[in-house]
């Protein structure tokens, strides 16, 4: 148990008898009493809803970010959340090696005297984990936030799922033959790419308090 601290002025149950009777022993109010919760988790007794949320797409790109937090790719952290029609998440996913493949054993590296040696003969893409990782019975009419463009074969794979949708984050690869070759089938199959707004900061702000 840490000190106490002076009562912080955004906990309004403090202002309310009632509130304060059943929170003055529960773990949530001694846990602000000891200014360890986040300001932005403050018990309130306002009866007015907050308006100044993290709208819906900055949600499911910070998923996505959040998710590319668990690669091991040292250069290329990705993360891909798909979102339903009812703004569901139905499957998150990021780069790494295939499951049971050993995270040590296969190489990281960018470039080798094989391609064999490098990690782009065996890491799974975030798109098809997050593919993999679905918790629904199909993805037809789903938007896939993802940190990077995807690549002809995610965007071949996304195709196929019936995704409707792609929001990015980067766009680093541009100008590379896989993004050429990525848009190309993205553009024919009818499938449109926006890019969001940075959502990093704002993310981040509000997940600090
Ligand atoms: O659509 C994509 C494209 C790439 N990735 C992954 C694959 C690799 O782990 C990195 C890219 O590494 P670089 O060092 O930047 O070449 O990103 C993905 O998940 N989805």
């Amino acid at each position: 148990r840490g000190p106490l601290q002076t009562v912080p002025t955004r906990l309004g149950a403090w202002n309310c008898p009632k509130c304060f009777g059943i929170l003055k022993h529960s773990k949530f109010l001694s846990l602000e009493l000891r200014g360890q919760l986040p300001s932005s988790l403050s018990l309130s007794c306002s009866n007015r809803k907050r308006e100044d949320i993290l709208e819906s797409a900055q949600y499911f790109m910070g998923v996505a970010l959040l998710a590319a937090q668990r690669s091991r790719d040292p250069s290329t952290q990705v993360g891909a959340c798909i979102v339903n029609e009812e703004k569901k998440i139905v499957g998150v996913g990021y780069n790494g090696m295939p499951n049971g493949c050993g995270d040590d054993t296969l190489p990281w590296r960018r470039s080798g005297d094989s391609p064999v040696e490098t990690k782009y003969f065996y890491v799974c893409h975030a798109e098809l984990n997050a593919i993999m990782n679905k918790n629904s019975a199909d993805l037809k009419g789903c938007t896939i936030y993802v940190t990077l463009f995807p690549c002809n074969k995610c965007s071949k794979l996304l195709i196929q799922a019936g995704i409707k949708k792609v929001i990015y984050l980067s766009d680093k690869y541009h100008n590379g033959e896989e993004t050429v070759a990525s848009r190309r089938m993205l553009d024919l199959a009818g499938i449109p790419y926006d890019p969001t707004e940075p959502v990093e900061k704002n993310v981040v702000r509000r997940a600090s308090g």
